[in-house]
């Protein structure tokens, strides 16, 4: 059976969220948040809600391009999925490199990026959902 209420949210199907780990020179780009006004002045990885029809992959460089303006080549996934909202959503990272080296990044919709190193990376007040993701995240980078 198929129909209109495949493609509504139910429980079974969480949304997808993707985030990108972009890694140049052993450093991560960070972002933070301009809004909404509860998440502001919070640091997150580049990404959003993957559309549908679209694979995660090609959520990563879709958003990569509407909020920084660069291109990226996308990697394996970086770390457990963690859930979101009580489950309707779930976040995912996937590792990833600017196609090309010296792009320079700029936030589009965000009050600011940021290329961190590994040990700045557990200093960001990060998202609460990223917190779970900040080893993996520093794993990604020479120490
Ligand atoms: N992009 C991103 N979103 C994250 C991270 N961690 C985390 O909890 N989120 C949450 C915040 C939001 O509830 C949701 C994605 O929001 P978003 O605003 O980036 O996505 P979007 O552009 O597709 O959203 P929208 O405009 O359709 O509302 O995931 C992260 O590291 N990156």
């Amino acid at each position: 059976m198929s129909g209109p209420a495949d493609h509504q949210q139910t429980d079974a199907a969480p949304v997808i969220v993707v985030g990108a780990a972009i890694v140049r020179d052993a450093r991560l780009l960070a972002q933070q948040r301009a809004f909404p006004e509860q998440l502001a002045g919070r640091w997150e990885l580049p990404g959003g809600r993957v559309e549908p029809g679209e694979s995660d992959r090609d959520a990563v460089v879709r958003e990569c391009e509407e909020e920084l303006g660069v291109r990226v080549v996308v990697h394996d996934q970086v770390g457990p999925e963690v859930p979101l909202r009580h489950g309707r959503m779930v976040l995912r990272i996937y590792a990833a490199s600017l196609t090309e080296p010296e792009a320079v990044p700029v936030a589009r919709e965000h009050r600011a990026v940021r290329w961190v190193e590994a040990t700045e990376i557990p200093e960001l007040d990060w998202l609460d959902a990223d917190l779970a993701l900040v080893p993996h995240l520093c794993d990604l980078l020479p120490a």
